[in-house]
């Protein structure tokens, strides 16, 4: 399978690379932001846009930033490729233009790429069911390096649908509570809770808090190498060889969906 990488010259995009190589796949190329004055790693071949890059792989990994998303996937589209998006921070209307895309190509869409956090993910849907969402109130916190530019983060936000999914109902329902500053006011019942750290180099810290009058229970995952990231998005890509098209996450290929 030919592999091509958005944004080849990320941290993201470095260790992608590296990947598609180690998991015996064709590395296709990948494209560098105009104007980024980055070079690709040695080795890979700079294609000069993403219609180049479509046109070069079978498969295409994408993580750079939410406003790519929307262009990726429409090209991913025209061209009846398949589409891995990592990219976070995107708005509703991007997420239903990548679903308006899946219709046509196979793309898989995770806010995390990690293994463990998937686990999270599944584990944090039964909790929030078997914990009444009157007594317990869920509470996100997640820290991330100093370099991130959006908040909360993808994976907080996955956790938090995971949570409202688990009680019946949506996040956008449920009510999110995130950047608490001054009179906020008392917390709603039901809704669910975002705190985003910023510093150093912390790869992704993530922990869901069911916080009850009488007891707390908490799930924390810890990256400490964005590498875990890289192989479940090559196994991603790798899956979605002769797969229909349809949106699917990182659950679907790990078989826990
Ligand atoms: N789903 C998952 O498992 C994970 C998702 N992510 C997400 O992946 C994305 C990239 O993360 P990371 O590799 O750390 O970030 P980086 O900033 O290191 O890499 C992004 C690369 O994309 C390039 N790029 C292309 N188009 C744009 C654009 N329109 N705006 C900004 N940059 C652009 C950047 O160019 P330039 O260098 O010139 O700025 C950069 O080289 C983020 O959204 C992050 O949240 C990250 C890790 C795991
Ligand atoms: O920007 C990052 O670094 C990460 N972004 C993803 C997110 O927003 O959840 C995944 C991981 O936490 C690292």
């Amino acid at each position: 399978m030919r592999i091509g990488i958005a944004g080849i010259a990320g941290r993201m995009g470095r260790l992608l690379a590296e990947e598609v190589t180690a998991a015996g796949a064709t590395l296709a190329g990948g494209t560098v932001r105009p104007g980024s004055g980055k070079a690709p790693p040695s080795g890979a071949a700079l294609l000069p846009d993403a219609a180049a890059l479509f046109a070069a792989a079978d498969v295409v990994i994408d993580f750079t930033h939410a406003e790519e998303a929307v262009p990726h996937a429409t090209l991913a589209a025209a061209a009846g490729r398949g589409f891995v998006l990592g990219s976070s921070g995107l708005n509703a209307a991007q997420e239903r233009a990548v679903a308006e895309a899946a219709q046509r190509v196979p793309i898989v869409y995770a806010a995390n790429f990690a293994p463990g956090v998937n686990l999270v993910l599944a584990l944090a849907e039964r909790m929030a069911a078997a914990l009444p969402a009157a007594q317990y109130d869920a509470e996100i916190v997640e820290m991330h390096h100093r370099q991130k530019v959006d908040a909360p983060s993808g994976t907080a936000i996955a956790m938090g649908r995971a949570v409202a999914k688990g009680r019946g109902t949506t996040l956008e329902e449920a009510g999110k509570e995130s950047g608490r500053d001054g009179h906020t006011g008392a917390r709603a019942t039901g809704a669910i809770g975002f705190a985003a750290l910023r510093g150093g180099q912390v790869v992704g810290e993530h922990t869901l808090l069911f916080a009850a009058a009488t007891e707390h229970i908490a799930l924390t995952h810890r990256s400490f190498d964005r590498r875990a990231y890289a192989t479940g998005a090559v196994r991603a890509a790798l899956w979605l060889q002769g797969r229909p098209p349809g949106l699917y996450d990182m659950k679907d290929v790990l078989g826990i969906g």
